[in-house]
């Protein structure tokens, strides 16, 4: 592949003598991965049932690389949430952020959600994770994959980092940025990122990074944690963002980022004032490790001012009689009833996460846990509510197979002749939950989503 040139002069001048193996490694062939979601299944379980070969990622438990000739993204398993594709090394920051269940996370430049759904399958359902991206079109990519991951805790925020700050001052106890960026480490994954490529382009990228972090800064409590991370290789974008940034913020400091066998360490002298600790954080590269690359940095917010003593919080639905619809879909056809604090957008039904602060004045993607439509007289239920579902938390469940016709024939979008009782059936893929269906007649009206069917033969 083409490369630009200026760039591979400045790799050649900073890496020296390993610069012949980094250049080499991009005639390598990719390394593809996965990663499961425990919120649907353990590791052990999908390699006892998966079709394709996964072998372990070393730096991550959840992480698996598949083989060149897999296609795990059109696999049944795959529309039930089971995993989600992720680049190898991108992994490695989910790890590095370890949220745990209860806390509040926000992932303040989240879209597609490789990271966001890797965090909250972390927390387990447990706390509040808000994901955040400000271009429209990306955030409701963002929104599907969480939906698909069957993920109940999570709000999706459109909206620049300043504006978020100015709501959730002091409020989370870790916050991921993984920036905008050159993208020098996705030149073999996408080429826009290589046509882009210029210094001007890093520089501005530089510049657009310590603005986040700014943001990200008066958003975190004072003991929490930040890390930050990016897919490109510049040390303008890693080791100068974060020395800069940490000496405009003397509350931050730089902690000891965990190493695995491969990854290599920040380089001080790669940078004009470099920050003391710049050396504990982590540089990826594709020649010392199976993944295309990455830098990330955890810090840790020593002082600041505490959370405000008034916070304006999310106000649940007073009136329930408005939800009369729901309760008897929910009676009807769930074994375990969502609870919480219900909220109406227009005529769609969530439940916000516990602790989430008033939502006026931000663009919000999803408030919550979506469960459905209130129609004229009827309740609809959402592919998000079936996708967060086990197979037996609903009354009545359709069971297929991975292999089977019927299951083709249902992501395609095609009714199925079933027997049953009439209503809302769950329907499984080998016991995950894949979407809705209702009965009447002997016929299975389907309802999976118009815009995930399956096309083609
Ligand atoms: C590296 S990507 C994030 C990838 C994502 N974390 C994942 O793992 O799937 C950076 C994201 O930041 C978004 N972005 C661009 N400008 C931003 C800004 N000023 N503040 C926050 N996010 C921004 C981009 O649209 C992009 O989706």
């Amino acid at each position: 592949m083409q490369l630009p040139q200026l760039f591979l002069d400045k790799m050649k001048e900073l890496l020296r003598e390993e610069y012949e193996a980094f250049e080499a490694s991009y005639d390598n062939e990719k390394a593809q991965g996965l990663r499961v979601n425990p919120l649907k299944i353990s590791a052990e379980q999908l390699l006892r049932i998966a079709p394709f070969e996964l072998i372990g990622v070393p730096w991550v438990p959840e992480g698996f690389y598949y083989g060149k000739e897999d296609r795990p993204g059109k696999h049944p398993y795959h529309e039930a949430g089971l995993f989600y594709i992720q680049e190898p090394s991108a992994m490695a920051v989910g790890a590095l952020v370890d949220p745990q269940p209860g806390e509040t996370v926000l992932d303040l430049c989240a879209a597609p959600g490789g990271k966001t759904t890797h965090l909250a399958g972390r927390m387990n359902g447990e706390g509040l994770l808000i994901a955040n991206e400000p271009h429209p079109a990306r955030a409701k990519i963002l929104s599907q994959n969480i939906e698909r991951l069957g993920i109940r805790n999570a709000v999706v925020t459109n909206e620049m980092p300043d504006k978020l700050a100015d709501r959730f001052s002091a409020f989370f106890d870790r916050i991921l940025v993984d920036a905008p960026c050159s993208g020098e480490g996705m030149f073999r994954k996408d080429p826009d990122a290589c046509a882009e490529w210029s210094p001007e382009h890093v520089t501005m990228c530089a510049s657009r990074q310590l603005d986040i972090l700014e943001s990200a800064a008066r958003m975190l409590k004072p003991g929490g944690r930040l890390v930050y991370s990016t897919c490109t290789f510049s040390p303008e974008e890693n080791e100068g963002t974060i020395s800069r940034f940490v000496a405009l913020h003397p509350e931050f400091v730089i902690e000891d980022a965990q190493a695995y066998e491969g990854f290599d360490q920040g380089r001080a002298d790669w940078t004009s004032d470099a920050a003391s600790g710049i050396g504990e954080t982590l540089r990826l590269w594709p020649h010392r490790i199976r993944g295309e690359g990455h830098y990330a940095a955890v810090l840790r917010k020593t002082d600041g001012e505490e959370e405000p003593a008034r916070r304006k919080y999310a106000k649940g639905l007073s009136d329930r009689k408005a939800l009369k619809d729901y309760f008897a879909f929910a009676e009807e056809t769930l074994v375990a009833k969502p609870s919480g604090e219900f909220t109406l957008f227009g005529d769609q039904l969530y439940i916000l996460p516990a602790g989430m602060l008033s939502l006026d004045q931000l663009k919000i993607v999803r408030p919550g846990w979506h469960l459905g439509t209130l129609k004229k007289n009827r309740f609809e239920p959402s592919h998000a509510l079936a996708l967060s579902l086990k197979a037996n938390e609903a009354r009545n469940s359709l069971s297929l197979t991975a292999d089977s016709p019927q299951t083709l024939a249902y992501l395609k979008g095609e009714a199925l002749k079933v027997d049953g009782p009439k209503g809302w059936h769950l329907v499984d893929v080998d016991g995950f939950s894949l979407g809705w269906g209702k009965l009447a007649d002997g016929t299975l009206k389907n309802h999976f989503p118009k815009g995930l069917r399956w096309t083609g033969g």
